[in-house]
């Protein structure tokens, strides 16, 4: 990973090998998606409600990775969602699931280049705030990127110009327009559990200890999770705004002494739970954005 393979840092993401996945795709597909969806886990439900699907398995797209965790099917699903040509990533990949940072995003490179105005990340995450309740949804604001800070960020390696600058500003990471919709489609919708906060994005694969949890909340974060900071990176570095909404599957454990543990089952369970829910909501917002030109 952090040695050199044909002159290029391994890390490297090659312009050429997801312009080659995008035409293999693009061959494969009517569908012209300019929305770009993730499900996060358990959330998988959402890509079955597009019309006019087109599916494929993501261990035959070249260059793709294949999804290793429950709760995410692993398939690239076209189709159109709330009018609109879509295509949603029916599953993630992780950094926990031993892959390279810059790997794990190279399938939001290729939505983007498919045509991809906006991204819209979903993913369950542990609620660190006491006013959060399991079943909650939350806009993401911003988010703390622990392993960025450490030097774990999709950007390391060799640059290349036609996937964007070097030099990303974050600051607006969560794009206002789109929260402010999400707000009020969640309004409309009757949905009083919406909540805007802060991801606070660890690797996994472990839950975090009990003072983990209480130092993340220390740096105002409200929910954590072990995903969708690196892909909301790459996005921003091409250029594509994002909306992020984050599921508290489970309470954060803050007690030493507290006999329930966090586990997976719980984070699909609640997942099934809000299934329809997030379908809605998602389905609604992909209704009602505006994309220039
Ligand atoms: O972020 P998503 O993919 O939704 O999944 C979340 O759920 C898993 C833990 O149960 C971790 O992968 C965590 O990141
Ligand atoms: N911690 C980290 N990631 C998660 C959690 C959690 O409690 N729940 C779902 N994803």
């Amino acid at each position: 990973m952090n040695g050199y393979k044909n002159g290029y840092p391994c890390q490297t993401i090659k312009y050429e090998d997801v312009q080659n996945t995008v035409k293999y795709l693009r061959n494969r597909t009517t569908i012209r998606p300019v929305l770009a969806i993730i499900c996060g886990s358990g959330l998988g439900g959402l890509a079955n409600t597009l019309e006019d699907q087109e599916a494929f398995a993501y261990k035959d797209i070249p260059n793709f990775l294949v999804s290793t965790v429950p709760g995410h099917a692993g398939r690239l699903v076209f189709g159109r969602l709330g009018g609109k040509e879509v295509v949603c990533m029916q599953g993630r990949f992780h950094c926990y699931e031993g892959y390279p940072v810059a790997r794990i995003t190279l399938s939001v490179r290729v939505m983007i280049e498919l045509g991809a105005k906006m991204l819209i990340v979903t993913n369950a995450s542990g609620g660190l705030n006491s006013d959060y309740k399991v079943g909650d949804l939350m806009v993401m604001k911003d988010h703390i990127n622990l392993p960025g800070l450490t030097g774990i960020n999709p950007l390391i390696g060799s640059t290349d110009d036609r996937f964007g600058p070097r030099f990303v500003p974050l600051s607006d990471a969560y794009n206002k327009k789109y929260r402010d919709l999400a707000k009020e489609i969640a309004q409309e919708l009757g949905m009083d559990y919406l909540k805007e906060g802060i991801y606070v994005f660890q690797s996994g694969p472990c839950f975090e200890t009990v003072t983990e949890c209480c130092l993340f909340r220390m740096l105002g974060a409200d929910v954590t999770g072990m995903s969708s900071v690196p892909e909301v990176i790459v996005a921003r570095q091409m250029g594509v705004d994002v909306l992020g909404i984050s599921l508290v599957t489970n309470k954060c454990i803050r007690t030493y002494d507290a006999v329930e543990v966090a586990n997976h089952e719980e984070v699909l369970e609640t997942g099934r739970m809000r299934a329809k829910d997030m379908e809605r909501f998602v389905a609604k917002i992909a209704e009602r954005v505006e994309f220039k030109g």
